[in-house]
């Protein structure tokens, strides 16, 4: 094994804990920028956006398995890391360059005019990408925990705690860094944001971290690989069932494990090591439901977010910036759970959800919508325009006060007449294209009514509403937090009107048939709040984010681990894969889930998915309390060792019969492993 050690470390794993800071920065650099570049560069609406997305996070975790199978069977881990990480940076470049919209804008506007180019390319970019990220994944943990010695369980331990720091040190550089690098403008003909950058320098730290893997070349200890494994595992598995099926009559006698069928056939190490792997797959069976909540942080969270208050004081926070707060948490929480609370909590056993804080989160935050007419019904509003207050009386209502400037919403059926209405008592009846949930990001959507019997021009800095007619309305247009002011035109007179936003409201403006121009038209303009902003302040998401990284930290970086350790020596990448692959049965839940069966209710949603978790951490903690830790390298050795022995023991006695001894080899070796396996979890 490796022998520069510095501090007790093998000095190759610095190489290693590099190339992986590096590798996440390339990913999740790439990712944080993905929808937006499809929404807005590619103009995908938003459900294919999201469902390509999706998709490609999907894909990322089930490569995994193709890369490790390379790995262990065929190239070993070494190899298969460089080769698919130049797969990666290739598709990251590709990224960049599909975002370059000058090179298919001929005629200089500032869009692409042949959108397939961009479109072929980002696709053959991110499935590169996915080939690469997923591919790697399963063999850089398993290269890293290869660097450690047989009697360095702390050391390779502490390994992936850093290692899993590293990850989210990367991740949170990126998620910072690669939207503010978006949010430029760059071009040769026209400037437009820069999503070429944006995805540019996480292919930069993708060729870095190829580099710095190569340069650690020399210190690292390169496991060989052992055949093709994965082949001979199913057809070990396959002779073991169909030799099972073959002997069910009640003659023969039982064997201990069903794989034991495989005996006559296959080597018994190789039995041994299936037994293990499978005795850990069987462990991973709940584990997807912990990656379905998980994954929400990317989607429901965020637009969970969007519904809140972003404003920290000196800093206003974005719904897609919150998500930095896990890789915050992971940084902080990681050595302090490391020393002190993980030791204690193993001690009790706790376990814990945060889904149910999070429902509770969600049923306040919804009440900042209206409530929305029915298909059979639709919203009126009535606006006195006059000065003096007057009464209206609505069908099947009392009579109604309706105050100077005021305005008077309500939902009714479709088919109801209104008769005898003064004059300066406007009836707005809502149009189809109606705004019915929350403006995207944080923003507000604002319109304008105009009640004057002359065409009005409005406008702010954000924003231009253009002209609008007579008792006509504008289209909706984003207006960030803060003060806004409006100018306010006819012809060559003006006025202004100013007025403060929160985050995620939708306002329809008034304008009065008696406004006269000057310098200031406040009492002129009528705000009617349509929906109201955002009341939930974004700080309240950050305990639910605590508990789901506390769940991360106790559950995540552990079974990193522990999917190595209880790994046979030729299958660690696989177990690695595997432990990945119950991420993408996650991730393809949500997309089931929470995307295609569209649950009405989403309170209902997270109420089924809390129930859910719950169901599974009990009985995930009944299998975890039943599962024996095994030791692979010392069951490997002492099974070598004894085909070593039985070799001898032909060679001395020849023509002894072969189901003999296969039958006494059985019965000594099962003894082992059971020797093996006695120590409970
Ligand atoms: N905590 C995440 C990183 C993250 C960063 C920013 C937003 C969300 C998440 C993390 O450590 N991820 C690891 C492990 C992992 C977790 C979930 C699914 C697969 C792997 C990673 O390797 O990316």
């Amino acid at each position: 094994l490796n022998e520069k050690l510095v501090c007790g470390y093998p000095l190759s794993i610095f190489f290693i804990v590099v190339n992986e800071f590096c590798e996440r920065f390339s990913y999740y650099g790439m990712r944080a920028v993905l929808v937006l570049y499809f929404k807005y560069f590619l103009r995908w609406d938003d459900d294919l956006a999201t469902s390509i997305y999706h998709t490609f996070v999907a894909l990322c975790y089930l490569t995994p398995i193709l890369g490790a199978i390379v790995a262990d069977s065929w190239l070993g881990k070494f190899k298969t890391i460089i080769y698919l990480s130049i797969v990666y940076a290739v598709g990251q470049v590709a990224m960049a360059v599909s975002a370059i919209h000058d090179i298919t804008d001929s005629d200089r506007d500032g869009t692409p005019d042949s959108m397939t180019f961009h479109i072929v390319l980002s696709m053959v970019g991110l499935f590169l990408i996915a080939l690469g990220t997923g591919g790697i994944k399963p063999c850089v943990a398993a290269f890293g925990g290869d660097q450690f010695g047989e009697h360095q369980d702390r050391q390779r331990r502490t390994f992936f705690s850093v290692f899993y720091l590293c990850i989210n040190g990367g991740s949170l550089l990126s998620t910072i860094i690669t939207p503010v690098l978006r949010a430029q403008e760059c071009g040769i003909y026209s400037k437009q944001k820069c999503y070429s950058l944006a995805f540019g320098v996480p292919a930069a730290l993708m060729v870095v971290a190829l580099v710095v893997f190569i340069i650690g070349s020399g210190m690292y200890y390169k496991a060989e690989p052992q055949g093709n494994i994965m082949l001979d595992v199913c057809k070990c598995i396959g002779f073991a069932i169909k030799n099972r099926y073959r002997h069910r009559s009640k003659q023969y006698p039982k064997r201990q494990h069903w794989m034991d069928w495989a005996e006559e056939k296959y080597d018994k190490l190789l039995i041994a090591q299936i037994k293990m792997v499978l005795k850990v797959l069987f462990l991973y069976i709940p584990l997807p439901m912990f990656w379905t909540l998980f994954d929400q942080k990317g989607s429901r969270w965020t637009l969970q977010a969007t519904t809140m208050d972003g404003n920290f004081g000196a800093l206003v926070i974005q719904p897609d910036q919150m998500q930095t707060v896990n890789p915050i948490l992971i940084l902080t929480l990681v050595p302090i759970m490391d020393s002190l609370i993980y030791p204690l909590i193993k001690k009790c056993g706790l376990n814990f959800t945060s889904n149910f804080y999070f429902s509770f989160i969600l049923s306040n935050f919804q009440k900042t919508l209206p409530t929305f007419p029915s298909t059979s019904q639709s919203q009126l509003k009535l606006l006195n325009m006059g000065s003096n207050s007057v009464t209206v009386k609505l069908p099947g209502n009392d009579a109604l006060i309706l105050p100077a400037a005021q305005v008077y919403p309500f939902i009714n059926n479709c088919n109801t007449k209104f008769t005898n209405l003064l004059p300066e008592v406007i009836l707005f009846k809502s149009a189809t294209n109606d705004l019915t949930s929350k403006p995207q990001e944080g923003n507000n959507a604002i319109r304008f009514v105009n009640g004057m019997k002359t065409a009005v021009n409005v406008s702010t800095a954000a924003a231009d509403f253009g002209l609008i007619e007579p008792f006509y309305y504008s289209n909706y247009s984003q207006i960030k937090n803060g003060k806004a002011t409006f100018t306010l035109r006819s012809g060559s007179q003006s006025c202004e009107y100013s007025t403060n936003f929160g985050f995620g409201s939708s306002y329809t403006f008034f304008i009065h048939s008696t406004l006269v121009f000057g310098s200031n038209c406040q009492d002129s303009v009528t705000a009617v709040e349509d929906i109201k902003p955002n009341s939930v302040h974004m700080a309240l998401q950050i305990p639910q984010y605590f508990f789901i990284t506390a769940g991360e930290v106790m559950f995540s970086v552990t079974g990193l681990e522990f999917s190595y350790s209880q790994a046979p020596s030729n299958m660690k990448a696989v177990l690695q894969a595997g432990w990945l692959f119950t991420v993408a049965i996650g991730n393809f839940i949500v997309l089931i889930v929470a995307e295609l069966a569209k649950i009405p209710k989403q309170w209902a949603e997270y109420v089924l998915f809390a129930s859910l978790l719950v169901a599974v951490c009990v009985i995930f903690s009944i299998m975890a309390y039943f599962y024996t830790y095994i030791d692979p390298t010392e069951i490997e050795a002492q099974f070598k060792k004894k085909i070593n022995e039985d070799d001898e023991d032909d060679k001395s006695k020849p023509g002894k019969a072969e189901v003999e001894m296969v039958k006494r080899d059985s019965i000594k070796c099962h003894d082992e492993y059971d020797k093996a396996t006695q120590t409970k979890m």
